[in-house]
């Protein structure tokens, strides 16, 4: 009786042992870590709101990202992470009210450009109509309304020189919800494949290009949005023997790149969907191409299909099929046109080598960068930055083919750059082109604000794998990346924070992290200003 007395008692013991161990200490250290602590990783003047428990990194502890297999801190949230992600202090940083300078556009100029569109639209139209009639093409008329609370128009109204949209623009998700169902009223080649082909004005392109299966599609709202066919599967992976400059568009890429930049915070790549295209009815029975239409054909397995009619030499085997009609593909919302907001391309400074074997300087002096930072635009302002920003945006990808960047001419040097063309991302998930961060390595310099983002999703609480699968889980065509590629993201995320690490190592963190969002957010005037250590 006593040794039974004595045997309930030590594993009472032991499960008490055991509680106070593993629940109740870490849940007191947890709470003792959430009381008080608020992002010390900026200026001590950044406005930021006071949320429970949600301590950001510190600068100084930017080496304790922990590593990937360190599982045992991870909450049992339910798929919560992206909201908590976009809940903590580093991503609710109060931006000041914009400036009439500090937008792209002015409502009034928009209304005045969209009123225009629309009435040319309906003259064409009508003339269309008449011409189908008597040359017995079949269109579907489709009707077309002006709406002055368009998603799109809210989307272009909200770009600022700071980024596309806001955090929390409800105009974002709208668009994306418009995209993935509005009737398409009409489809066609897009203008810089136009320009290419030397058939329409090149004034009107940033640059020729379009060497791709790509077209441009217009909603009943007049929303513009490019459309990327689907042209591999999600889990085949590039062959090794490609280059990247053949290798195929996929358009989950660009999907996955507009999530990944969302969750980076960069805000540089306009809104992207998945949507399940049918191809006849909403491509071929739209278009008043006669050059798409031509393009179309039924395969010998029934299925209607269109190809690229590109410069060199485009064959059926390059087409694209349906199944028999549906197709899926990437909608990217369309920026403001040209003639009301201009953009500069310029050609990225780490561009590769477009040919079988050249190589470009910086693949062979080590000292390029120095070089770079010698030069306009690069050795002043933030550009450099926004370019290091972009190759480890383009590193986590696999993106080897970013041979341009686009900006605003509106905001000058001191604008965002932009992340168009994304799809040559998520090729190959089982190799990692460390390359691509060429600019990091060889600058050893990145913004602490990205800095900070990066270790943040490195944690297990709100692991970048986590965050991009639940944010992708919302888009029609989910899933939009296989695992192994989310987890190659994860993989490469830890060599970008240790090419950090292996700067600060040899130039100090001073040198390496540059400090951005700087001043107070209560002077507008003075909201951002870049303090460069060198
Ligand atoms: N969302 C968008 N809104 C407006 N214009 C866009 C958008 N996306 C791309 N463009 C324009 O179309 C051009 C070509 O797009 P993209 O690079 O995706 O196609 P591509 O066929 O791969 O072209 P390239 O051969 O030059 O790489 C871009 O340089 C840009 O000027
Ligand atoms: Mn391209």
């Amino acid at each position: 009786m006593r040794r039974d007395r004595f045997l309930l008692a030590a594993t009472l013991t032991a499960i008490f042992s055991a509680d106070l161990y593993f629940i109740l200490l870490p849940k007191l250290r947890s709470v003792g870590q959430g009381t008080g602590q608020l992002c010390s990783c900026g200026p001590s003047n950044l406005t930021l709101p006071r949320l429970r428990g949600l301590a950001t990194p510190q600068l100084s502890n930017w080496t304790s990202a922990l590593p990937l297999d360190d599982t045992t801190t991870e909450p049992t949230d339910g798929g919560l992470k992206l909201g908590r992600l976009f809940a903590h202090p580093l991503y609710n940083i109060q931006t000041p009210e914009l400036g009439p300078e500090e937008r792209l556009l002015q409502v009034e100029q928009l209304m005045e450009y969209y009123r225009k569109k629309v009435s040319r639209w309906e003259r064409h139209n009508k003339l269309y109509s008449e011409v189908a009639a008597i040359s017995n093409i079949s269109v579907i008329e489709h009707e077309v309304t002006f709406d002055p609370d368009a998603s799109w128009m809210k989307f272009h109204l909200g770009i600022s020189r700071y980024a596309l949209y806001s955090r929390d623009d409800p105009a974002i998700p709208q668009l994306l919800r418009d995209m993935q169902s509005m009737p398409v009223v009409s489809a066609d080649y897009t203008q810089d494949e136009k320009a290419l082909k030397g058939a329409c004005d090149c004034t009107q392109v940033v640059k020729p290009s379009g060497h791709h299966l790509k077209l441009a599609l217009k909603m009943h709202d007049f929303a513009k949005a490019m459309f990327k066919p689907m042209r591999q599967n999600r889990d085949e992976e590039t062959p090794e023997d490609f280059f990247y400059f053949v290798d195929l568009q996929r358009h989950n890429a660009e999907i996955a790149a507009f999530h990944l930049d969302r969750i980076l915070d960069f805000r540089r790549v306009p809104p992207v969907t998945g949507r399940l295209m049918n191809i006849t009815g909403e491509i071929l029975q739209v278009t008043h191409n006669e050059d798409l239409r031509a393009v179309f054909f039924t395969s010998p397995a029934n299925n209607t299909c269109f190809f690229a009619k590109c410069l060199y030499v485009c064959k059926t085997e390059y087409a694209v099929c349906g199944s028999p009609d549906l197709l899926e593909g990437s909608l990217s919302a369309y920026l403001p046109g040209l003639s009301i907001a201009p953009r500069l391309s310029i050609p990225n400074p780490w561009i590769r080598s477009y040919t079988f074997n050249g190589q470009e300087e910086w693949e062979v002096n080590p000292f390029y960068c120095d070089t770079v930072k010698q030069t306009y635009p690069y050795n002043s302002g933030n550009r450099l930055l926004n370019i290091i920003d972009m190759s480890i945006f383009d590193f986590l990808t696999g993106n080897m083919d970013r041979h341009h960047y686009e900006i605003f001419t509106r905001f000058g040097d001191e604008g965002f750059i932009l992340h168009l063309d994304n799809a040559r991302g998520f090729g190959k998930h089982s190799q990692d082109e460390t390359s691509i961060l060429a600019p990091l390595s060889q600058c050893c310099m990145i913004k602490s604000s990205t800095l900070v983002r990066l270790q943040l999703l490195a944690r297990p609480e709100f692991r970048l794998s986590d965050v991009m699968r639940e944010s992708m889980e919302g888009d029609p065509l989910r899933p939009i990346l296989t695992e192994p590629h989310l987890l190659a993201l994860d993989r490469r995320l830890q060599k970008v924070l240790r090419a950090v690490q292996r700067c600060v190592r040899r130039l100090g963190k001073d040198e390496v992290i540059i400090r951005d969002f700087v001043k107070s957010t209560v002077k507008p005037q003075t909201s951002t200003e870049l303090i460069k250590a060198r």
